[in-house]
């Protein structure tokens, strides 16, 4: 059946509560805001502080890029990549675009809302429903055309906002299958094995969603959660925070480790699928935003995937006698609902075979070990 990334949640509504706070007129944390430990499954103390681990920086011009990939992809399951080829001048209009959003009415914004079963519009992020306390964000999703929500929000200009959001994710479906076929390459994975990426290997029927999130500046950061800890159910996605730091990554035996902000740089992190297509080489790295005092933050995440419906499973070059697949075929769509229903078990509901020591495994996340 042949079915579109905006219908994966029709067998999963979620009702998330639709009344969004006015950040800016709270002064103290709400009691539903503030987390403790318990709050959240992968906890807080795990902080590292000025630990000698850092996520890898990758120049895209460099002719060693393929190995960098592949190290960085192994190693941490995620990077940041400099000379990707995507202009400022996109990434401030798309920044804009963003802050513009955001700062619009509550009022307004709500005329824009995601609709229980729907995948596009204004909300808290869909992974709320698995957690007592709220998320100290709002967010954006965008998957097709953003017409209809624009239309709402700026009903004078919402043509120039549309423009850039085309512009922005032409864009960005280049880069990332530039970024595809590196992660691919250093596997030893080639154009005639993936059938789905086209003749030519532009990867043209893959799907994406494009999500803004901001985290206003928080009276009690270090009880807040801006998102919190969460794979992407991607093959990859690609992140830019601009200048303000909040994106932690959980790195086995150190701890929670900030990306820092690199001027024009764009961070990339393995997504779930790409985990299971890579035989589990390649791991699902696990993230979360925190939140700050003074300065308002706004990330905007490309999650690019395969057509929604194509079956994703081990690739068969991975796969042996001594590397059995680990993981069953499962299409997008059927792994967001998967998501939706289950969250950080979602990977291991596809899971084949038990791994050899559950203890190691980084993407059995009822089993991290750190520090
Ligand atoms: C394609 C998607 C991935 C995503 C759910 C979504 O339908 C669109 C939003 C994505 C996002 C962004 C914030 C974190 C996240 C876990 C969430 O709640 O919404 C991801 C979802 C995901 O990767 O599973
Ligand atoms: O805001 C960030 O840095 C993280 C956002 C994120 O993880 C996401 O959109 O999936
Ligand atoms: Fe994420």
């Amino acid at each position: 059946m042949h079915l579109k990334l905006s219908d994966a949640f029709k067998s999963h509504p979620v009702n998330l509560q639709l009344k969004h706070p006015d950040f800016n007129s709270l002064h103290e944390l709400p009691d539903s805001y503030a987390w403790t430990n318990n709050d959240d499954y992968y906890p807080s103390f795990l902080t590292s502080f000025g630990a000698d681990d850092s996520v890898p920086v990758i120049d895209l011009s460099d002719t060693n890029a393929l190995k960098l990939t592949g190290h960085a992809c192994k190693t941490w399951g995620v990077f940041q990549v400099t000379n990707h080829g995507i202009q400022q001048k996109l990434l401030d209009d798309i920044e804009s675009a963003g802050k513009s959003l955001f700062s619009l009415p509550v009022q307004q914004k709500l005329k824009a809302a995601r609709s229980p079963d729907g995948i596009s519009g204004y909300g808290f992020a869909r992974i709320s429903s698995f957690f007592k306390k709220l998320m100290w964000s709002e967010g954006f999703t965008i998957v097709g055309s953003p017409v209809d929500h624009f239309s709402q929000l700026w009903p004078q200009d919402y043509d120039k906002f549309c423009n850039i959001i085309e512009e922005y994710e032409k864009e960005m479906k280049m880069l990332a299958g530039r970024l595809m076929w590196l992660m691919l390459g250093s596997l030893g994975i080639s154009m005639e094995d993936i059938k789905w990426a086209g003749s030519k290997g532009e990867f043209k029927g893959a799907s994406a969603a494009l999500q803004f999130n901001s985290y206003p500046a928080c009276p009690e950061p270090d009880r807040a959660m801006g998102l919190a800890a969460h794979t992407d159910s991607t093959l990859l996605t690609i992140l830019y925070q601009s200048n303000t730091s909040g994106l932690q990554v959980l790195r086995e035996g150190t701890g929670w480790v900030t990306v820092p902000p690199m001027p024009g740089a764009l961070v990339i992190n393995v997504g779930d699928l790409f985990h299971i297509l890579s035989n589990g080489l390649y791991p699902s790295v696990l993230h979360r935003a925190v939140v700050n005092r003074t300065q308002h933050r706004l990330s905007i995440a490309y999650l690019f995937g395969p057509p929604a419906s194509i079956q994703i499973s081990p690739l068969s070059k991975l796969v042996g006698p001594s590397h059995p697949p680990l993981y069953r075929p499962i299409s997008w769509n059927e792994y967001l609902g998967t998501k939706a229903k289950h969250f950080n078990k979602a990977l291991s509901s596809v899971r084949l075979c038990a791994p050899l020591n559950s203890l190691v495994d980084v993407n059995d996340h009822n089993s991290v070990k750190v520090g």
